[in-house]
C-alpha cells in the first residue's frame, strides 16, 4: 500500500512494515506521480485544516493518518469512504508532563523567580505546594488517564472526568458541582462541536477565587476573551500550551495576560515526537493494510 509521508524524522519507522511502501511529499510543492495510486495520506504534523487541498490529488485515496491526537482540522471533511485515524498514544506522556511541569511552576511562582532574576532581584518570598491540592481534569482518554497517572505521586486529589460518567471517572453534567470545589482544572478533551467553546464565562465563574485554568487541549475549547476577563481582574490564573487563534499574533493581549504562563503548544514536541508518532501511524496503516480496523479510527463516537 503506497502511502503519501511528509518528509519528517521517524518517517523511515514506515519502511520497516510489510506491505506499506511510503513515499515522501513536500507540502508546499505538487504531490509526486503516486498520489494517483497511492491508498493513504499521512498529513503534517499539527497540520490545518487547508491541508484537506491534499486529498484532492488522490483519486485512490482510502485512509488519512494522523500524526497528532487532536483529529479535529479533519473530523466530517474527508470525502465520502475515506477513513480516518488519529495518533492517539504518540504525545500522551509528554503532555501529560507539561501538565504537571506547570502546575509545579505556577505553584513554585517559577514564573515570578525568572522575572525576578532578570532584573537580578532577590525576589524572596513563600511560595505554594502543589501537595494538597484538588485538580480536576477534564478528558479521561490518553492523556487524561496519563495526566492523572504522573500526579499522584505529588499527593493531591484527583477527580477525573469524561464525556459520561463510568468507573472512576465523572460525567461533564456534573461540572456545575466540580468545578467550584476544585483549586485547578484542567482540559484535556479533543477539540468537537461539544468542547468548542466549553470553557466559557459561566464555566470560568464557577471555578473559585485563584483556581489555575491549565489548557493543554485545544485553544478553541476556551473562550480567550472571558479568560482574559478572568485573568485581567486577578481572580484566576492560567497556564495554557494552545490558544485561539493560534499562533498568537504579536501583541496579541493573552501575551501581557496577567497570571498566565503561556507556551506555544509544545506539550508533545520533545525529541522523540516524531518517532512515537509514526510508530502509531504504522501499526494503524499495517492494520488497515491487512483488512482490519485500525485502533485509532476515528469513529462519529469521538
Ligand atoms: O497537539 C497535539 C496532538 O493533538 O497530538
Amino acid at each position: 500500500m503506497t502511502v503519501l509521508v511528509p518528509q519528517t524524522e521517524g518517517v523511515e519507522i514506515l519502511s520497516e512494515v510489510d506491505g506499506l511502501r511510503p513515499v515522501l511529499y513536500d507540502p508546499e510543492k505538487p504531490l509526486p506521480d503516486e498520489a494517483a495510486t497511492a491508498r493513504a495520506l499521512v498529513p503534517p504534523f499539527l497540520a490545518t485544516s487547508d491541508a484537506i487541498a491534499l486529498t484532492d490529488g488522490m483519486p485512490k485515496l482510502e485512509i488519512v493518518q494522523l500524526l497528532t491526537a487532536g483529529a479535529e482540522a479533519w473530523i466530517g471533511k474527508l470525502p465520502d469512504g475515506v477513513a480516518l485515524s488519529d495518533g492517539r498514544g504518540a504525545h500522551g506522556g509528554a503532555t501529560a508532563e507539561w501538565v504537571v511541569s506547570v502546575l509545579l511552576a505556577v505553584y513554585r511562582h517559577l514564573d515570578r523567580f525568572v522575572r525576578a532574576q532578570d532584573r537580578g532581584v532577590w525576589d524572596y518570598h513563600r511560595t505554594e505546594e502543589l501537595a494538597g491540592k484538588k485538580i480536576l481534569i477534564i478528558g479521561a482518554g490518553d492523556v487524561g488517564a496519563k495526566t492523572k497517572a504522573r500526579l499522584e505521586p505529588f499527593d493531591v486529589e484527583i477527580t477525573l472526568v469524561g464525556r459520561s460518567a463510568r468507573d472512576g471517572v465523572h460525567g461533564w453534567d456534573e461540572l456545575p458541582q466540580l468545578l467550584p470545589r476544585h483549586d485547578a482544572t484542567v482540559l484535556i478533551v479533543p477539540l468537537t462541536d461539544e468542547t468548542r467553546g466549553m470553557v466559557n464565562a459561566e464555566f470560568l465563574a464557577a471555578m473559585p477565587d485563584g483556581a489555575l485554568l491549565v489548557n493543554g487541549a485545544r485553544g478553541p475549547v476556551c473562550d480567550t476573551d472571558a479568560l482574559l476577563a478572568e485573568l485581567t481582574s486577578g481572580r484566576l490564573r492560567a497556564a495554557v500550551d494552545v490558544t485561539d487563534p493560534e499562533p498568537l499574533p504579536e501583541g496579541h493581549p493573552l501575551f501581557s495576560a496577567p497570571g498566565l504562563l503561556l507556551t506555544p503548544h509544545v506539550g508533545g514536541s520533545v525529541p522523540l515526537a516524531m518517532r512515537r508518532a509514526y510508530g502509531v501511524a504504522a501499526e494503524q496503516l499495517a492494520a488497515f493494510a491487512a483488512g482490519d480496523e485500525p485502533p485509532n479510527l476515528v469513529t462519529g463516537a469521538y
